[in-house]
């Protein structure tokens, strides 16, 4: 079957390249539930490190190569995880639209990852004009699953769910009461939810309250590995950035984290970094 036309392509002598950071064949075969699912953050930043220009702006970074090669990992996880603050600036497809995954040029589903959304206190507007409602309708994407703290409405819940998508309670067994007072979620325990829910590869997306706070110290070791594609612009002060909290040893302060195992790969006017944390 022709694919259609708004298909994207990834070589593969490019995708060879990427392969080693992503989630091994031999995993995603196995039955057994591991603890957690494999982990890989990526995202595209400017020469600034900035995601965005501000918060809630979606800004175009990624040129069209380094574009394709985020929906070759889309093709390659199970699930496709953001923030909240994303979902509502980009109104994203959070699908995957390379040549010969399902809905574009492939059978089925099948190849498709499962967007997650983190919406703790129920902040997004999911309606039937939502992209990835339209696209789970239409066979050209998985509907959502949305993490939360909190009590959906009904319409909300039904929406969802008449598209195959389904809110996710992030227990109060993860961390006591405290925890179930504040919005925040525990890495660990959201990793532990979606690999009980089969989740065996996820790919983290952003934005920048995601990035910063996999990127800390106490969260880092959660994740396997970084594809982070620099785009050739300054956003310029103001925008939303990558950044850290800086690490504290013996009464100074310490790099918030570096990687390992790193390849530079030029894709168009972008570069993309491939590495493992430390
Ligand atoms: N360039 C890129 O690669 C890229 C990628 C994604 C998003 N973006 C941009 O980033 C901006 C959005 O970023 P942002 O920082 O405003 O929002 P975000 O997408 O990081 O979402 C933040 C929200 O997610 C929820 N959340 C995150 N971590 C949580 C946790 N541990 N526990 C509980 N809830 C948690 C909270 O409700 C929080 O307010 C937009 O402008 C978007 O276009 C850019
Ligand atoms: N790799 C990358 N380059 C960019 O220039 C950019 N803005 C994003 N942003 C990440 C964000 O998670 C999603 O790319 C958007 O939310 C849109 O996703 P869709 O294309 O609609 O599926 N990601």
């Amino acid at each position: 079957m022709a694919a259609p036309r708004e298909a994207l392509y990834f070589p593969a002598s490019q995708r060879q390249q990427l392969d080693s950071y992503l989630p091994s064949p031999s995993i995603t075969s196995t039955s057994s539930v591991s603890s957690k699912p494999h982990v890989t953050l990526t995202f595209a930043t400017s020469l600034d490190s900035q995601l965005a220009l501000a918060p809630g702006v979606q800004t175009a970074l990624s040129g069209p190569e380094s574009k394709a090669m985020t929906h070759y990992l889309r093709s390659k996880h199970d699930a496709i995880l953001i923030g909240v603050g994303t979902a509502i600036a980009d109104n994203p497809s959070l699908n995957c639209r390379i040549e010969g995954v399902g809905g574009y040029g492939g059978e089925g589903l099948y190849g498709q990852p499962r967007p997650i959304v983190l919406d703790p206190k129920g902040r997004w507007e999911i309606s039937a004009e939502s992209k990835v409602v339209k696209l789970a309708r239409e066979g050209k994407g998985k509907a959502p699953w949305i993490i939360t703290k909190t009590d959906v409405g009904e319409q909300k819940r039904s929406l969802l769910e008449s598209v195959g998508g389904k809110f996710l309670r992030y227990g109060d067994s993860f961390g006591g009461v405290e925890a179930s007072l504040s919005a925040r979620m525990e890495w660990r325990g959201m990793l532990q939810l979606l690999s009980r829910e089969g989740i065996q590869g996820v790919m983290i997306e952003g934005g920048g309250v995601v990035i910063n706070d996999l990127l800390s110290a106490d969260n880092l070791e959660l994740v396997d590995s970084v594809i982070l594609t620099i785009a050739p612009t300054w956003l310029g002060r103001g925008g939303v950035q990558v950044c850290p909290e800086q690490r504290q040893g013996l009464g100074r302060s310490l790099p918030a984290g570096r990687l390992k195992d790193v390849n530079w790969m030029p894709l168009g006017e972008d570069v993309v970094l491939c590495g493992r944390p430390q």
